[in-house]
């Protein structure tokens, strides 16, 4: 892959499928300066989803609007994941209601993954789908949540499990907002990075190795380039298969635990963290599971702790964790599924594993 001058934008293209166009991923500097072009100009209305911590971007974007003719509207919502609540959706349809938000007008949704999950289903839903665009502010946002369409809410029972498949008219990715993002929230972005690298590039793995500090700022020698690996594998597989049919299980790599670890903490632990430890268990499960080396698996606890990012959790939360796993997604009646590696870049299902299996894995996330 070449190196690219800072000053330029990286535009990686997203396949349509039916009734969803393509669209691209923009990855660059001063980029906001794009968004009247993507919004076009039939529209009159833009509703600009931020959350609290960004107030000053969310004024800024909706200053901008204004000046280019736009009736531009602000729907502050709460930080992280306390905006994926159905009441907060509601709150933001009552904002669109009230201002007269038609099918010819746009959402804009600006913030980390939660911002962009809420504010994409906002508009999946509002007139039964109106087009919107992702502007990410985190590392997570621009490699993972604003790419592909899965846009949704939690519920009491769990996480994602109210949602629609709605992709971006288009995706803004302005490498200036990391420079604001807390460092613990850049790290937890680079736990979706190492996913990438083991379901399908490992030469993100190389680059986060060979100098995992550099990794962890917005600054390193290689921070475009692993933005943008991670960014390509995304765009790739949800090309393929926007509503998850088959082969997008694989991005789930480390959820099925990750979640029910998120639920477990109420949301206290950033989503990254918890698929780092779900990663771990992930591997563990297919060594125990005869489906994976020893160097790949314990390459895991090593390329995570690199970046700081935790390798495990209580054993005394299993009990609670198995049980929030049966209403995963990727379920099928009674079935419990976990995507595995059968080697690097090789990952495949696991369905309905033996229970000692999954004790035996989890006795080694319990131990770290
Ligand atoms: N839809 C998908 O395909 C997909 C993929 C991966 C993750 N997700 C979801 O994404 C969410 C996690 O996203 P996240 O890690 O971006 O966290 P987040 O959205 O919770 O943001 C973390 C915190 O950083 C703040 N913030 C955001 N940008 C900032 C900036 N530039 N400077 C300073 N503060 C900033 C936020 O207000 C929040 O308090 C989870 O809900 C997860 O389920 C969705
Ligand atoms: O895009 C996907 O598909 C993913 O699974 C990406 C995940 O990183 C992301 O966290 C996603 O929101 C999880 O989806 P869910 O269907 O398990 O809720
Ligand atoms: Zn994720």
């Amino acid at each position: 892959m070449t190196a690219n001058p800072e000053s330029s934008t990286i535009r990686v293209p997203v396949g349509g499928s039916a009734g969803h166009p393509p669209y691209e991923v923009l990855v660059g500097s001063g980029l906001l300066g794009e968004l009247p072009g993507l919004i076009g100009e039939r529209v009159k209305r833009v509703a600009v989803i931020h959350p609290e911590a960004l107030r000053p971007t969310g004024d800024a974007v909706r200053e901008d609007l204004a000046a280019a003719g736009y009736e531009a509207i602000a729907i502050e919502v709460p930080n992280a994941e306390q905006a994926k609540d159905s009441a907060v959706a509601a709150y933001c349809w009552s904002v669109l209601g009230q201002s007269g938000f038609t099918r010819d007008d746009v959402v804009v949704g600006v913030g980390g993954g939660a911002t962009t999950d809420l504010a994409g289903f906002v508009a999946a839903t509002w007139l039964r789908g109106v087009r919107w665009i992702a502007v990410p502010t985190t590392v997570l946002g621009m490699v993972d949540a604003a790419v592909g369409g899965k846009t949704g809410i939690n519920t009491a029972e769990g996480k994602n499990l109210v949602g629609a498949f709605h992709p971006p008219a288009g995706v803004l990715a302005d490498l200036g907002a990391l420079e604001a993002l807390p460092r613990h929230d850049y790290v937890s972005g680079l736990a979706e990075v190492i996913k990438a690298g083991f379901i399908a590039d490992p030469r993100i793995l190389e680059l986060v190795e060979e100098d995992p500090e550099a990794a962890c700022t917005p600054a390193g020698p290689h921070t475009r380039e692993l933005l943008e690996r991670a960014i390509r594998v995304k765009a790739d597989v949800v090309s393929e298969d926007l509503k998850e049919a088959g082969r997008r299980e694989m991005l789930n790599y480390g959820h099925t635990l990750g979640h029910a670890i998120e639920k477990n903490e109420r949301y206290t632990w950033r989503h990254g963290a918890a698929v780092s430890v779900g990663m771990v268990f992930a591997a563990e499960l297919a060594r125990v599971a005869g489906r994976l080396d020893d160097a790949t698996a314990d390459r895991h606890r090593s390329v995570l702790a690199s970046v700081g990012l935790p390798l495990g959790y209580r054993g005394d939360a299993w009990p609670r964790l198995l049980e929030t796993m049966r209403v995963d997604k990727k379920s099928r009646g009674d079935l419990l599924r976990f995507v595995v590696l059968d080697g690097l870049a090789r990952p495949a299902i696991l369905e309905g594993p033996d229970p000692a299996m999954l004790v035996a894995a989890y006795s080694e996330v319990a131990k770290a």
